[in-house]
């Protein structure tokens, strides 16, 4: 059994050894020789899976660790019967920390309480559910908007995009790409919405580049429109447009779900769906691979107010260590991939142990996801 594996999932080696051989490649571009005599292929987001990669290959599964599928031909798999598996949920959890890393920061630049600020979520699944969760347990109040949760039915106070556009202070995007179809995703932030935004409203995009029209965005950037920017996705990838980069006030070089945690898990869940699929069913812990994090633990006396909260969760993670490195190397050839194959170890804030003298302080951090405890030190 030959396994091929994308380099930057961590891990893979390690348990793909456990079903086959393991071959580890770059995902972009992708050495075609090498699917010559492959069982199985592991990609994640950069590597466009299709009738061109795979047509006339032994291929028999795909999985890619990632939630984001956009760049899989799915119906052209199954028509040609080749398994697939994708990891929802894997990277939710950073994606949620790297957006409240982004709003501490901001607020604390620019003055603001975030309890005073209304924030619309657009794409209430995985990472817009966990993100309203958690945003509500600081008492900030949430918007949503998630039209294929409303037709469905599901539980939740789903609302248009405009009331959500009209009313928002921040508006942050966590849908898939969608080209086409009842639910098109492809420049939902175009121009008209963009330029309807309230004065001095936050924009975040974590999800994919072309969800937020680039070109429309830069013009009205351009125009002295009043909007922070909050940039992880671009439109194009790797070769974004270098002007709008120093035009956001936070960019960074699509790694928002970049955590140790979140890209093992996706690791894990293509390797349990694999292993099933072979018949020869894994299931994984995550405990028994993750190393002990850089700081462990740590004590906080006192409330939690939003300042003590932000250093907190600077602590953990700070998202403007990945927004200077890429305002060094943007324009130049191969270097964005090359900042996020070189990523520096990150972690989610469920690593820090905060061990708290304030029984609300420790709801709350808990709350949030940290791992804290109440326990009286004075
Ligand atoms: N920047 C990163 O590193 C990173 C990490 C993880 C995910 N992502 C991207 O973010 C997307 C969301 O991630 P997720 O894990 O929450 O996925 P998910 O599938 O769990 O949730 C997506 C939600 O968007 C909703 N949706 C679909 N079309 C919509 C529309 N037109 N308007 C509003 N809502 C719509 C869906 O109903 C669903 O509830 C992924 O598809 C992926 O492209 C990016
Ligand atoms: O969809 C996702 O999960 C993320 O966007 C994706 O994982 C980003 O990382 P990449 O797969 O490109 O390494």
């Amino acid at each position: 059994m030959k396994i091929l594996v994308d380099e930057n999932m961590p891990y893979a080696r390690e348990l793909f050894s456990r079903l086959g051989e393991v071959r580890a490649v770059t995902g972009r571009p992708l050495p075609e020789e090498a699917l010559d005599d492959a069982d199985a292929l592991m990609v994640r987001s950069v590597t466009k899976v299709n009738a061109a990669l795979l047509a006339g290959k032994p291929v028999k599964f795909v999985g890619t660790a990632t939630a984001g599928t956009d760049h899989v031909d799915e119906e052209w798999l199954a028509q040609a019967g080749i398994g697939f598996s994708a990891a929802p949920g894997c990277n939710a959890i950073a994606v949620v920390e790297y957006v409240f890393s982004a709003l501490l920061m901001l607020a604390e630049r620019d003055g603001f309480a975030l309890t005073d600020r209304t924030v619309g979520i657009v794409g209430v699944g995985n990472v817009g559910g966990r993100l309203q969760k958690r945003l509500e347990a600081l008492g900030i109040k949430t918007l949503l908007c998630d039209p294929p949760r409303a037709d469905k039915g599901d539980d939740g106070d789903f609302l248009p995009l405009e009331t959500l556009v009209e009313q928002a202070d921040v508006l942050t995007f966590h849908t898939p790409l969608f080209k086409d179809g009842p639910y098109k995703t492809l420049h939902l932030a175009d121009e008209a919405l963009i330029s309807r935004l309230k004065p001095g409203a936050i924009l975040i995009n974590a999800c994919r580049g072309a969800v937020v029209d680039n070109s429309a965005l830069l013009a009205r950037l351009n125009a002295g429109q009043r909007l922070s920017t909050v940039l992880d996705v671009w439109e194009p990838e790797p070769d974004l447009n270098t002007e709008l980069l120093t035009q956001v006030d936070i960019g960074t070089a699509h790694i928002a779900g970049y955590t140790l945690e979140g890209k093992a898990r996706g690791t894990t869940q293509v390797f349990e769906a694999y292993s099933e699929f072979i018949g020869q069913r894994h299931q994984i812990s995550l405990d028994t691979l993750l190393p002990a994090p850089e700081f462990g633990r740590i004590t906080l006396h006192g409330p939690l107010d939003q300042a003590t909260l932000k250093r907190l969760v600077h602590l953990v993670y700070d998202v403007r260590r990945d927004d200077a490195p890429l305002r060094q190397v943007a324009g130049k050839a191969g270097e964005f991939d090359k900042l996020r194959k070189n990523y520096q170890e990150r972690r989610e804030w469920s690593s820090l142990y905060v061990q708290c003298d304030d029984a609300r302080a420790a709801e709350t951090l808990t709350k949030l996801g940290f791992n804290a405890v109440h326990h009286a030190t004075r």
